[in-house]
C-alpha cells in the first residue's frame, strides 16, 4: 500500500494545523512551518482537541504518534517530506508564490497538495518546475475527523500524481475523491456557497436569525446530508416511482423565486455587525475549542452510528471508518505471545463523554461494548481475522451473563483479561473480567459462549484447522487455571 512516509505543513492555522494533527495521529512524522507567534500553543491545541477526538472514535490501535516538529526556513520544513500539503491564506499570490518555493526546495517526486477552498490548481502551479505533482486536496473543517478531500488536477498535473495521492490517503482514514476537470470552488464549495448565499439573504431580510437558519439544518436536511448526500435523498423523496417523479414534481419550483442565488448580498458593516451580534447571542458563551469538542464528539457519534448501517456492513463515512479501523488492525505489530498459564489481557479502553449516562457513570452497554470488543480480539488471537471471515467462517456469540460489580466515571481507564473454560467442537467458551487501571478492581464480569459456524452455510461447523490448532493449546493451559469466581451463575433472585 502506498503511505506516506514523512509530511510537511506549510501554513499552521485552522486548516494546516489540523492536516498535522491527521498526519501526527496517523504516525508520520510531521514538521510545520507557520510564521504565528503563537503557532505552536495553537496547534498543541488542535492536536490534543484531535487526540481527545481519536480516542472517542475508535478502539482499533492507532500507530505510536508522529513526531511533530516546526521549522524555522521553507526548505528546513519540506526536507525529506513526500507529502506537502500547502495551507496558507487564501490568496493567488502568495499561495502561488509558496507554491514555486516549495517545489524549488523539496524532492522533485514529492507531491505538493494545497488545501485552496476554490483557486485552480492550474493557476498554482503556473511558476512551479516540477507542476505534475502538484493538485488540490481540499480538505473539510475539522480535517482530522472529517475524511475527505475532493483532489483536483490543473492542466500539467499528472493523473498518476491523482491517483497516487489518493491512495495515500486512504492509510490515514480519508476518503480522496478526484474531480473529473477544475472548476473554482470545486464541488463542496460550489454548493456549500449556494446555501451561504441564501443564509446571507435570510438574514439580511429579516426572515430568521442566525438561530433559527441553524435549527433547520440541524433538525432536518442537515441529518440526512451526513448519511445520503441530496441525490440518494431525492430519489427516495420521489417515493416509488423514484426520480423521475421527484423531477417532475420539483422541477417546476426551479423558475419560482424561490432562490436569490445569483444575487450576492452586500455583505457590509450593519449585515457584518448583526450576523456577528446574532451569533455571538446563539454560540457567544462558549468559547472555540469547547465549541470544537462538542462538534467533534458530535462527529464522532455520526461516525459511529453509521459505522453500524447497512446491517452492519457499515455506511458512507461509517464504512470508511470500518475499512480504516480493519487496516488499523491489520497493520498493528503482532501482540508478544501470551502467557498462557495465566488469564490473557486483550484490550485496553478509556471513559470518554459519549460513554457517561446522566447518572455520571459508563452506560450499561458500554460495558457489552468492552466485552464485545475483547471477544473480537480473542478471535484475532487464535486466527479468526477478516480474511477468516471473508473466506466464510465466523465465530457468533449465543450466550453471555454480564455482572455489573462497580462505576466507572469519565476517565478511567479500563482493561479487559479472559480465561478460556472448557470447550469442545464447535463452543468457544470464555470469562472476562473488565479491570479498573487505577486500583485493579474487577468492575464487571462477563461470562461468554461462541459458536463457531460457517457463515455461507448458515450453520454451525468445526473451526478450521488453522483455528484449532491456535486454540488447543490455549485451552489445555487454561484448564489448568481455578475456574473463575462467578462462572456458571445465572441471574440469583430471592423468592
Ligand atoms: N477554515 C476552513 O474552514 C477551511 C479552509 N480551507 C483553506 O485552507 C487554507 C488555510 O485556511 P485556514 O487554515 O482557515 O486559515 P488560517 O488563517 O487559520 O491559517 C493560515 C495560516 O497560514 C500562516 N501563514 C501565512 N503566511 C504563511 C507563509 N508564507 N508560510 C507559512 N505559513 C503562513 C498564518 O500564520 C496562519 O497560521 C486556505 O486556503 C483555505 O481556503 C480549506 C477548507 C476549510
Ligand atoms: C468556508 N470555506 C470555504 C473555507 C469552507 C471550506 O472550504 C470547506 C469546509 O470545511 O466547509
Amino acid at each position: 500500500m502506498s503511505r506516506i512516509q514523512k509530511a510537511a505543513c506549510i501554513g499552521g492555522g485552522v486548516i494546516g494545523g489540523a492536516w498535522a494533527a491527521r498526519f501526527v495521529l496517523a504516525g508520520i512524522d510531521t514538521t510545520i512551518l507557520d510564521p504565528h507567534p503563537e503557532a505552536e500553543r495553537i496547534i498543541g491545541e488542535v492536536l490534543a482537541n484531535a487526540e481527545r477526538a481519536y480516542e472517542m472514535l475508535t478502539m482499533a490501535p492507532l500507530p505510536p504518534k508522529g513526531k511533530l516538529s516546526y521549522a524555522a526556513s521553507l526548505a528546513e520544513a519540506v526536507a525529506g517530506a513526500d507529502w506537502i500539503q500547502e495551507s496558507v491564506p487564501e490568496r493567488v499570490d502568495l499561495k502561488r508564490g509558496v507554491i514555486t518555493q516549495i517545489d524549488a526546495a523539496a524532492d522533485p517526486k514529492a507531491l505538493i497538495g494545497s488545501s485552496t477552498s476554490g483557486i485552480l490548481p492550474t493557476d498554482l502551479q503556473r511558476d512551479m518546475k516540477h507542476p505534475e505533482r502538484m493538485f488540490v486536496a481540499h480538505p473539510y473543517n475539522p480535517v482530522y475527523l472529517l475524511p475527505l478531500a475532493e483532489l483536483v488536477g490543473g492542466e500539467k498535473t499528472s493523473r498518476a500524481v491523482l491517483e497516487d495521492a489518493k491512495a495515500k490517503l486512504a492509510p490515514i482514514g480519508m476518503k480522496g475523491v478526484i474531480l473529473n476537470k477544475e472548476i473554482e470552488g470545486f464541488v463542496g464549495d460550489r454548493l456549500l456557497e449556494a446555501l451561504w448565499r441564501e443564509a446571507l439573504w435570510l438574514i439580511k431580510d429579516d426572515i430568521c436569525d442566525t438561530e433559527t437558519l441553524d435549527d433547520v439544518i440541524r433538525y432536518s436536511f442537515g441529518m440526512r446530508w451526513a448519511q445520503m448526500g441530496l441525490f440518494e435523498t431525492y430519489r427516495i423523496a420521489g417515493g416509488e416511482a423514484g426520480m423521475r417523479h421527484f423531477l417532475a414534481q420539483f422541477g417546476p419550483c426551479l423558475s419560482w423565486p424561490w432562490t436569490k442565488l445569483t444575487d450576492v448580498v452586500d455583505l457590509n458593516d450593519e449585515l457584518v455587525d448583526k450576523i456577528a451580534g446574532q451569533s455571538d447571542a446563539q454560540s457567544g458563551a462558549r468559547g472555540i475549542r469547547d465549541l470544537e469538542r462538542i462538534r467533534d464528539q458530535n462527529l464522532v457519534g455520526i461516525m459511529q452510528a453509521l459505522k453500524a448501517g447497512d446491517a452492519g456492513q457499515g455506511w458512507g463515512s461509517g464504512k470508511l471508518l470500518a475499512d480504516f479501523e480493519a487496516h488499523l488492525w491489520s497493520s498493528a505489530p503482532a501482540p508478544a505471545a501470551a502467557d498462557v498459564t495465566k488469564p490473557i489481557k486483550l484490550a485496553d479502553f478509556r471513559v470518554h463523554p459519549s460513554w457517561v449516562d446522566y447518572n455520571g457513570h459508563m452506560t450499561e452497554y458500554r460495558y457489552s461494548q468492552c466485552f464485545a470488543d475483547s471477544s473480537d480480539a480473542l478471535l484475532r488471537l487464535i486466527g479468526v481475522d477478516m480474511d477468516y471471515v471473508s473466506a466464510g467462517h465466523s465465530y457468533y456469540t449465543v450466550e453471555n451473563h454480564l455482572r455489573l460489580l462497580d462505576e466507572c466515571k469519565l476517565g478511567d481507564a479500563l482493561s479487559v483479561d479472559v480465561q478460556l473454560l472448557p470447550s469442545d467442537g464447535k463452543k468457544l467458551h470464555s470469562f472476562f473480567w473488565l479491570r479498573r487501571a487505577s486500583d485493579n478492581a474487577v468492575v464487571a464480569t462477563c461470562e461468554h459462549l461462541m459458536l463457531h459456524v460457517s457463515s455461507a452455510e448458515g450453520k454451525t461447523v468445526p473451526p478450521l484447522p488453522a483455528i484449532l490448532s491456535e486454540l488447543e493449546p490455549l485451552l489445555a493451559a487454561h484448564a489448568r487455571l481455578p475456574l473463575p469466581e462467578g462462572a456458571g451463575r445465572h441471574v440469583g433472585q430471592k423468592r
